[in-house]
């Protein structure tokens, strides 16, 4: 079950017959895709009725018209009915909720919630993904780490704050905008990874100039309206360099880490310099280092360093020094054809092509950082199925 409470107040139908109790109780086991929760503490189950014995027929609310998921919910509700011994025949109707109902279901979500539920007393391990500068591959490697945590099944929440170089819903093959429900905004997931980016709320055509006080304002809402439900692990995509919106994560994600991403070619001890003043600056610790675009084994096993080799050992090296604490290479991801092929078809290469060796180096980095902290043991994890 998950760790934070359940919504109160929301309506259960009222049932007549031992096979609609059986199949409400069912029911429970299917979970909202965007909310995940179960649509029976929703109030999205209005209706279980027994028309004729053995035949069922499920009322379903759904939060909005037109609703993205709607075939996944009719489909996981017919499913879970038909999985109840006795039941021969399922049938799903589909209504809409009022905007009585979906403001009771809203009021219900924030009143479940902390106002920052990342704030200091969280469970869930903040991981925000910084660069001395753009197109060392940083959005390529915090998509794919997202994706690779989630498929060993932590709940995983992908914040992009790259305000200027957004590009975490195209390498995640998202085109949709967030739903909402009230003031409330419910991040589409992709591969089991909730997502939400700038770029969402943009028009692409016109350029914004984005000002500190702007940046922090849109990261908040980020942090506080966006309906993340229980995480394990929170990434956010930062953008390059050391700027506002770093200081920003900082303070309101006050347990986040930073892992910084650098070439094999950037002079080390200027990443370094930059990372750790960063870290100074905003009292964050750093999980480690990912040295992308490395050293390439080519079919004939020759090896191919376009950017060079171990600059990534040494930014782990002089960060340990500059901060003063073990700051671990946490891997190297070789340049490979098939993460550029990944991100550019919203396929992440750690699921389109888990076998090529960049795949294979992502997996491994963000097995290093599934590690949960001890104090997490024994408390009800919220892992749900998807
Ligand atoms: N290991 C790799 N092998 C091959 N291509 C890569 C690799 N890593 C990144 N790329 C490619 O390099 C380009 C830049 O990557 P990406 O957009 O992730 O960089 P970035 O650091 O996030 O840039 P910015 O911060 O400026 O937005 C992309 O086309 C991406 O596909």
């Amino acid at each position: 079950m998950s760790g934070a409470p359940a919504p109160r107040g929301l309506p259960r139908p009222e049932v007549t017959t031992d096979l609609a109790r059986a199949v409400l109780a069912a029911l429970d086991d299917v979970v909202d895709p965007e909310i995940r929760r179960p649509v029976t503490e929703l109030g999205m189950v209005r209706a279980v009725e027994e028309t004729a014995p053995g035949a069922v027929r499920v009322t379903v609310l759904l939060t909005i018209e037109g609703c993205p998921l709607r075939g996944t919910i009719q489909a996981d509700v017919v499913a879970a009915a038909r999985r109840v011994p006795g039941v021969v025949e399922a049938e799903v109707v589909l209504g809409v909720m009022t905007p009585a109902e979906r403001a009771a279901l809203q009021e219900a979500l924030r009143a479940s919630r902390p106002a920052n539920p990342f704030g200091p007393d969280s469970l869930t391990r903040v991981l925000a993904v910084a660069s001395g500068k753009g197109g060392v591959g940083k959005s390529s490697v915090t998509a794919n780490l997202a994706v690779a945590l989630a498929a060993r099944g932590l709940a995983v929440g992908l914040i992009d704050a790259d305000v200027h170089g957004y590009s975490i819903p195209g390498l995640l093959g998202i085109s949709g905008s967030p739903t909402r429900v009230g003031e409330l905004i419910l991040p589409p997931v992709s591969r089991g990874v909730k997502v939400i980016s700038i770029g969402m709320f943009l028009d692409a055509d016109r350029p914004v100039a984005w000002r500190g006080p702007m940046l922090h304002r849109a990261l908040e809402q980020f942090v506080t309206d966006v309906h993340w439900g229980d995480l394990d692990v929170l990434l956010v995509d930062l953008p390059p360099g050391t700027g506002d919106i770093a200081i920003s994560t900082a303070q309101l994600l006050p347990a986040s880490e930073l892992v910084v991403v650098t070439t094999p070619q950037h002079a080390a001890a200027q990443v370094a310099a930059r990372a750790g003043q960063l870290a100074e600056q905003t009292g964050q610790t750093v999980a480690g280092v990912v040295e992308n675009m490395g050293p390439m084994t080519l079919p004939d096993g020759t090896v191919l360093d376009v950017f060079g080799a171990g600059g990534g050992a040494e930014v782990a090296k002089r960060l340990s020094g500059v901060l003063g604490t073990d700051v671990p290479l946490l891997g190297s991801v070789p340049l490979d054809p098939a993460l550029r092929r990944g991100g550019d078809a919203g396929d992440p290469v750690v699921l389109g092509a888990p076998d090529s060796p960049a795949a294979r180096a992502l997996a491994d980095v963000a097995a290093r950082l599934a590690v949960r902290s001890q104090s997490l043991r024994g408390r009800g994890l919220p892992l749900r199925p998807r």
